[in-house]
């Protein structure tokens, strides 16, 4: 299956967990800038950071705005999200519910929502029905646990 991953990194985090799934998937990857091209893709995998007090990483600012045009339907679609759950209790990865919020009803399917076990956080709008709308990364806190969150994430999605 042709897989695209689009991403915003700032610092690098979100990036270095796009890295390994690229290679784990033989995906194609670009940043949200580039997100045009998603619709050349049959599976698409959609990866930001939070920032602010919940805002989406700066290269979806624009990207967004595109992803309002784009037709998915029928398009496989996951969501990864990387964010600070000790620093940021109120609003972890919840760029994540921003994006998922634009493209729920474009006739996509959702694909690797994980269980939000093992996370400490208060709010987040990257959970749905209790659980996470995607793989949810934690290298302020939890880096030790980056590993096999994406190796068992793979599994589902893949
Ligand atoms: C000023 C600032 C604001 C942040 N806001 C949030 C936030 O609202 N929610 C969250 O989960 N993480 C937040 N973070 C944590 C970042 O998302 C985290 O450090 C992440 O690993 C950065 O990934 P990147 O290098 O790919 O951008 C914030 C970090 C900083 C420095």
């Amino acid at each position: 299956m042709k897989t695209g991953i689009f991403y915003g990194s700032t610092t690098g985090t979100t990036e270095s967990v796009v890295d390994r799934v690229k290679v784990l998937l033989d995906a194609d990857v670009f940043t949200a800038d580039d997100i045009d091209k998603a619709e050349n893709y049959d599976f698409i995998i959609l990866a930001t950071s939070t920032w602010g007090m919940g805002e989406l990483q700066d290269r979806w600012l624009d990207g967004i705005e595109k992803l309002k045009n784009l037709n998915l339907s029928g398009k496989k679609v996951a969501l990864i999200g990387v964010g600070d759950q000790e620093g940021f209790g109120d609003t972890f990865v919840d760029a994540i519910g921003i994006i998922y919020d634009e493209i729920k009803d474009k006739g996509i399917t959702l694909v690797g929502k994980t269980s939000t076990d093992g996370y400490n956080f208060s709010s987040s709008r990257a959970v749905e029905d209790g659980e996470f709308l995607g793989l949810i990364i934690d290298e302020n806190n939890q880096g030790e646990l980056t590993e096999e969150r994406i190796n068992s994430w793979i599994e589902k999605v893949r």
